[in-house]
């Protein structure tokens, strides 16, 4: 049970779409704290308490005010910067802390080898690390995927992005981005107050940030020491060590930023997918059908990506049902009016994918997954954003969706993935980003084209309606 509270309408004498409530309590359930704004407020509110106020945007009108103009909207992923020539300073340098004219010339720079042309290059690679996946597993095997899907965006990422084949230093860089941007993002709105305990999770995130510099470090030396390649590192290197575009501070910026951008947002959407196809079984049918018929057991090629229509259906979907980046937020650079709002410099706009892509009147029945919906509907870019939009939308969109599409069908070819019973499964947004926050056991059996649901418990039951299975436990919507 949620303990959030909005007490009451504080600015009603305003006429202002102000709910009183504590700020920590957005970081503690984002996706509670939001939908509770929105029931009560529309499309446009905030949240105060005391002198602090955050702004939310919900729904393609006020997003595409804020996400469309960057030069009253300024990103500050990162509330903390830390102390300067702090590790947490340089590790929180790239693209996402970058604004005005900086941005846009290290964007040009850091976009190049992700332009769509670019993005076969990287087939190959996807191809073989889903194969060493997929013959590692055996028949009958009870597996977390959640933990599965991580490890194997650890490996893919690391090999794509920075040539490494050493699982073993990609792994542990991954798991210390994990707990840096958790606390990143534990403490960002708690950087508001000025408690003890935020106190000493800061010394926390201080000592994390050092322990990630000096793994990263070790990760461009090793790259360094190898021979040159077309990975994206050894792009940056070069553009690095010959035109000294790019500082060491915000080169170790740019790699850590593209690291944990990517393997936990394409891990997550992986994880969420399957987890629904799995409670879906007659949808599972149709791909399974559409993969056995266009592609049968060879991978998906880079050519065809295009062609698969449940497949795309099924990821637009999940991407907008459980969209693996949450929310994210905006600083006002200058005085600006947003609706009602007249905004201070320094003011905070938080916009959020998750309640966006249910609104009720965007998407008919939000809570459902229903691939079918996008036979008629074709949102605008503010209404359906997996990818963030405007001129800060994710560089990565086009290799996230090649990964998506090759690796996904690559598991579903030799594999079937079904719950185990009655497991509970809860997701919560952390660091802007829908986890699951407890594993996601599944049992992987031989293919063999026959599906069955699960009844499971938890809090997904909140997010997703799933059609009826014997024995399922839904949990009422707080909002
Ligand atoms: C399913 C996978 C992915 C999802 C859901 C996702 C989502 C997003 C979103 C929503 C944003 C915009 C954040 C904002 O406006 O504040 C973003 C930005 C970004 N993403 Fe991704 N991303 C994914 C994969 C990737 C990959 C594969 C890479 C790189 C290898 C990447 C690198 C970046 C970078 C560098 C930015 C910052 C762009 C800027 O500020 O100009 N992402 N991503």
């Amino acid at each position: 049970m949620s303990r959030i509270s909005i007490a009451s309408d504080h600015d009603a004498a305003n006429h202002l779409p102000v709910s009183q409530g504590r700020i920590a309590d957005f970081a503690d359930d984002p996706v509670v704290c939001m939908r509770r704004l929105w029931a009560r407020h529309g499309e446009i509110a905030a949240l105060e308490e005391g002198t602090q106020r955050i702004h939310f945007v919900f729904g393609p009108h006020y997003t595409k005010q804020v996400l469309s103009n960057a030069t009253t909207f300024h990103s500050r992923f990162f509330a903390l910067r830390g102390p300067r020539r702090s590790s947490h300073r340089r590790v929180t340098s790239g693209l996402l802390s970058m604004n005005g004219e900086e941005h846009r010339r290290h964007r040009r720079m850091v976009m190049q080898p992700f332009q769509k042309s670019a993005i076969g290059a990287y087939h190959e690679t996807v191809c073989e690390v889903a194969d060493e996946l997929v013959s590692g597993w055996r028949p009958g095997q009870l597996v977390d995927i959640n933990a599965e899907m991580t490890r194997y965006m650890l490996r893919l990422t690391s090999r794509i992005l920075f040539g490494l084949d050493d699982g073993d230093l990609a792994e542990h860089v991954g798991e210390l981005t994990e707990r840096w941007v958790a606390l990143n993002h534990a403490l960002g709105p708690a950087a508001f107050s000025a408690d003890s305990e935020s106190a000493d999770r800061y010394d926390e995130l201080l000592s994390a940030a050092k322990e990630l510099e000096v793994a990263a470090k070790e990760m461009i030396r090793s790259r360094r020491a190898g021979k040159p390649g077309f990975d994206v590192l050894s792009l940056l290197l070069r553009a690095h060590d010959e035109q000294g575009g790019i500082s060491d501070e915000q080169l170790m910026g740019h790699i850590v930023l593209l690291f944990g951008a990517a393997h936990l947002t394409s891990a997550h959407t992986l994880t969420w997918t399957l987890l629904l196809l799995a409670q879906h079984p007659e949808i599972m049918r149709q791909l399974h059908e559409e993969l056995t018929t266009v592609v049968g057991s060879r991978p998906v090629r880079n050519d065809e990506l295009d062609s698969l229509p449940v497949l795309d259906r099924v990821l637009k979907e999940s991407m907008r049902i459980l969209p693996a980046s949450s929310y994210s937020q905006r600083v006002a650079a200058e005085p600006t009016k947003l609706g009602p709002f007249d905004l201070a410099p320094g003011a905070v706009v938080i916009f959020s994918q998750f309640i966006t892509h249910h609104l009720p009147e965007l998407y008919s029945e939000p809570e459902r997954f229903l691939p079918d919906r996008w036979n008629e509907i074709s949102p605008s870019p503010y209404a359906y954003l997996p990818f963030g939009a405007g001129p800060r939308m994710c560089i990565g969109a086009a290799l996230g969706m090649m990964q998506l599409k090759v690796s996904l069908p690559s598991l579903l070819q030799r594999f079937k993935f079904s719950l185990v019973p009655e497991a509970t499964v809860n997701a919560r947004v952390m660091s802007t980003m829908l986890f699951p926050t407890t594993s996601v056991p599944m049992r992987i059996e031989s293919q063999d084209g026959q599906f069955a649901a699960q009844p499971i418990r938890g809090n997904i039951h909140t997010l997703v309606d799933f059609p009826s299975v014997a024995g399922n436990a839904p949990v009422r919507k707080a909002a």
